[in-house]
């Protein structure tokens, strides 16, 4: 290619003894939106590690702009306009939008102090340009929800002048409405010259914004085609090496007469969520479904105990409602958090570790090593962990593994009632197909599920019955059957 603005030729790349990527070839030119696939662990997110200067490559040349190039560090690659925005945001808590949106590059003013006005003005700008004129760039980020967090990224990303824009897994919570804003904004950048490499899972997305696709499979590239000449089936069939079906799910009905195993009434916290009321049944799969900033997280947080009640109340066949995440795992009850770095993985601990800990604390810290391992095995098997085994430290698994992971303490712990936020987030079309059999599976044995979900097709396909949150109140609760993707998306914009 002779008007490339990257080449790379041959990157290799080990983590100890383990061969990450064997010698990838890969090419982009200005304005162009190159998908990057492949399935848990196929090594996408170190091979775009390596081209933002994150990770040294052990092998292989980077030409940039047709001159050979090293970037020696992230800031280097950030000179040149590479930014990568990460599955895991990097966004700073404590200080606000705007600081994060310029940090490193305040203005000051005649003064010499900082210009909070004009940086006020400048994020709002930014800000709207993603639609996202909502947040308000004075507060704290780490006040924002990780799916107004994802959006601050983009805006910041656009705060800098990129000329090739990495994104891993961007829409991961967000829901349609915020993704083709997202989209929207890609094109633009598109237009305006800027290259874009887009990791994602969702194949939708994949056909509605590239303009080719490239199929990693166990480090190689197996597929490097334009978008026009790809199906969804051919994609799938390089990623895993085989033709792949996804069997149509049909969601359970629930009998009326079903015993209720929490009863919510009225709920709500001091302002984000609420009033909310269900009843959830044994065996029932309540999927819900919102905008970002509809208050479904807290909503999945104030059920569990860990948001406090400011209205309303919660009630369980045996009285138990718990005050704070231990007593919840103890009194039967699962969550798996949005976020995984920040409120689901324990990094420094091994992955036996991490599936048995809610186990440990539901059973009263009585667990030995042996029973943690084969615990680790029962559902490395079931939910095809990629590792090199128990004993490896969860923080080097690749995301989609770690999100498997976090799933598997949460299945460990053999709950009645379980949450999930966002279960699917990173992960692979395979594992996706088993989440949601096993979800099913464990409904038909008697478990109740609470999932959210951004993606709408997987709360019609998997939830017997779906709730809708607009702004923090509820605007649809109904059985799923004869529901329509165009019923829940009328609710999740209803003025309730
Ligand atoms: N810091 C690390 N130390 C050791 N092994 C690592 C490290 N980072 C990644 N790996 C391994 O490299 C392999 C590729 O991981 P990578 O994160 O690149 O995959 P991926 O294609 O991005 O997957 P996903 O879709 O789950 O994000 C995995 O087997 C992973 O365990």
């Amino acid at each position: 290619m002779t008007d490339c603005l990257l080449s790379a030729r041959g990157i290799a790349k080990s983590f100890d003894q383990n061969r990450v990527l064997h010698g990838v070839d890969f090419d982009i030119s200005a304005g162009q939106v190159v998908a990057l696939l492949g399935e848990n662990g196929a090594g996408k997110s170190t091979f775009v590690n390596i081209l933002s200067g994150a990770l040294p490559r052990d092998g292989g040349t980077i030409a940039w702009n047709g001159a050979e190039t090293v970037f020696r560090d992230t800031r280097s690659a950030l000179d040149a306009g590479i930014i990568h925005i990460h599955q895991e945001l990097s966004l700073i808590s404590s200080l606000s939008v705007m600081e994060n949106l310029f940090i490193g590059d305040y203005r000051t003013g005649r003064s010499g102090f900082i210009d909070r006005k004009s940086l006020a003005a400048k994020a709002r700008e930014l800000l709207a340009r993603v639609g996202a004129a909502h947040i308000d760039p004075r507060v704290e980020a780490g006040s924002l929800s990780t799916a107004e967090q994802q959006i601050v990224e983009i805006a910041k990303a656009l705060a800098r002048n990129a000329r090739l824009l990495i994104l891993d897994e961007p829409t991961a919570s967000l829901t349609p409405h915020e993704a083709e804003a997202l989209f929207a904004i890609v094109r633009d950048l598109r237009d305006h010259g800027v290259a874009i490499i887009f990791i994602s899972h969702r194949f939708d997305e994949v056909f509605a914004i590239s303009d080719r696709v490239v199929v990693l499979r166990d480090g190689r590239v197996v597929g490097d085609r334009p978008v026009a000449e790809t199906t969804r089936a051919g994609i799938i069939a390089d990623m895993t090496g085989r033709a792949f079906t996804f069997d149509a799910l049909d969601a359970p009905a629930i009998a009326a007469d079903a015993p209720i195993r929490l009863k919510a009434d009225a709920i709500a916290d001091k302002g984000r969520v609420g009033p909310v009321s269900f009843a959830l049944r044994k065996g029932e799969i309540l999927g819900i479904f919102g905008l970002v900033g509809a208050g479904r997280t807290e909503l999945l947080e104030l059920l569990c105990g860990m948001r406090p009640l400011a209205a309303g109340s919660i009630s369980r066949p045996d009285g138990v409602v718990p005050g704070n995440a231990t007593e919840a795992w103890r009194s039967g009850l699962a969550l798996l958090p949005e976020g995984r770095k920040t409120n689901g993985i324990l990094p420094s601990l091994s992955l036996a570790e991490n599936v048995a800990v809610a186990k440990r604390q539901k059973s009263s810290g009585i667990l030995d090593l042996g029973a943690e391992k084969s615990l680790f095995s029962r559902f490395r098997e079931a939910l095809g962990i990629v590792s090199e085994g128990p004993e490896q430290p969860i923080r080097r698994l690749s995301g989609g593994n770690q999100q498997k992971v976090i799933f598997a303490r949460c299945l460990a712990s053999e709950p009645d009632i379980l949450f999930l936020d966002e279960p699917t987030h990173g992960v692979d079309v395979r594992t996706k197909a088993d989440i949601y059999r096993q979800i099913q599976d464990l409904a038909k044995k008697g478990m109740s599920v609470v999932f959210v979900s951004s993606e709408l097709p997987e709360v019609l396909a998997l939830a017997s019955t779906v709730m809708v949150l607009s702004r923090g109140r509820q605007t649809m609760l109904a059985a799923n059957q004869g529901l329509t993707e165009n019923d829940v998306l009328t609710a999740a914009f209803a003025q309730a």
